[in-house]
């Protein structure tokens, strides 16, 4: 059932609107540790972008100081064109900007359908909080008190209330953390229906794929700071190929049989890993997600010239896990994926 939850209230008519969100330098320490370190990014307006990153690298503590619920010890943060670290930002922005806690943070005692009907109540053009339940999948406990809700239920709650009142710029955080599989894509599939009306999206995440599957706009976030930021595509860059050399043989006598082999064609880079050598294409054209048959059969042909007879040749589709993997010599994820 498609909702009117497109065209957000009070969009500024008119060319180049400020963006969504602008943080620049941003600082936050608790005690004396600095957890965001001079931290910057744009959120376009239009457009979902996520923040991605491991457990504990800053996401909540930066999106908090986004929501005006935190105030940072340094930088500046610019939400919809206004300084968000003014108090008189707080009115304006208070109908236009739609939050979604970590923790819910939602009464426990009332009903679900109150809590909605309360909040919708506080604004202007809100969509039909029982449409919304229904979107949501919560009908069947619209009577329910909130603290027998499950986790994922009160999760969904969550986002019905930041999306009530129709605003411009929403931000989620970790907004499918405990949902069931179902539940995760029919959020997937509001949040993209909300971009594609025209409502401004930050979440923050440590899902890779939810990022991926997502996102316009990737900022992968680290120990405070941005370490790369991007597109998917972008950040993912192009298919490889992974050639494993047998067992007990080192990649890097392989890597450099194959830089020799293949130095005379640009397009293909090869990089050696731990245990096996990646050749990568970036031809004109390479768009897919698999590496074409032309790169294949030159890999193959440069293995069996040097003699490489007994190393194996594996197509790899990239995702944002490589990419943080390359970036700081970890893993991202800490949590289930999505089957
Ligand atoms: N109020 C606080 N007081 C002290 N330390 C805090 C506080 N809030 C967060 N931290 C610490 O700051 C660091 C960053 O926390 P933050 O919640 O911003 O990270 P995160 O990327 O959102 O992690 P997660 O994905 O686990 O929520 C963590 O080490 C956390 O323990």
């Amino acid at each position: 059932m498609p909702l009117p939850l497109d065209s957000p209230a009070g969009a500024p008519p008119g060319a180049a609107p400020a963006p969504a969100l602008r943080v620049s330098g941003l600082r936050k320490t608790y005690g004396s540790r600095e957890v965001v370190r001079g931290l910057s990014l744009t959120a376009a307006r239009g457009e979902l972008t996520a923040v991605l990153g491991p457990n504990g690298a800053g996401k909540t503590t930066t999106i908090e100081c986004c929501e005006g619920l935190r105030r940072p010890d340094g930088g500046s943060v610019e939400v919809l064109g206004l300084d968000r670290l003014q108090r008189s930002s707080d009115a304006p922005l208070r109908s236009r900007v739609g939050v979604m806690l970590q923790d819910g943070g939602l009464p426990l005692a009332p009903r679900a359908r109150s809590v909605l009907a309360h909040v919708a109540r506080l604004h202007d053009r809100p969509v039909d909080p029982g449409e919304l339940l229904a979107r949501l999948g919560l009908t069947d406990v619209a009577a329910t008190p909130v603290r027998r809700l499950s986790g994922g239920q009160r999760q969904r709650l969550a986002l019905a209330v930041a999306l009530v009142g129709r605003p411009e710029l929403v931000f989620l955080d970790e907004p499918s953390a405990g949902l069931d599989p179902q539940s995760r894509l029919a959020v997937w599939d509001l949040l993209r229906e909300l971009r594609d009306g025209g409502t401004s999206l930050v979440l923050t995440t440590h899902l890779m794929s939810e990022a991926e599957e997502l996102a316009d706009h990737v900022v992968i976030i680290d120990a405070g700071r941005v370490v790369a930021e991007g597109t998917p595509a972008e950040l993912v860059g192009p298919p490889e190929l992974r050639v494993t050399p047998p067992p007990g043989s080192s990649p890097a006598a392989l890597a450099g049989a194959l830089t020799a082999a293949l130095a005379s064609d640009g397009h293909l880079q090869v990089r050696v890993a731990e245990r096996w050598v990646a050749v990568a294409t970036d031809a004109p054209g390479t768009t897919g997600s698999a590496v074409d048959a032309r790169t294949l059969a030159r890999v193959a042909t440069a293995l069996d010239d040097a003699g490489h007879h007994d190393a194996t040749v594996a197509p790899h589709r990239r995702t944002l896990e490589d990419t943080f993997l390359d970036l700081t010599g970890r893993q991202l994820r800490g949590e289930e994926e999505p089957s």
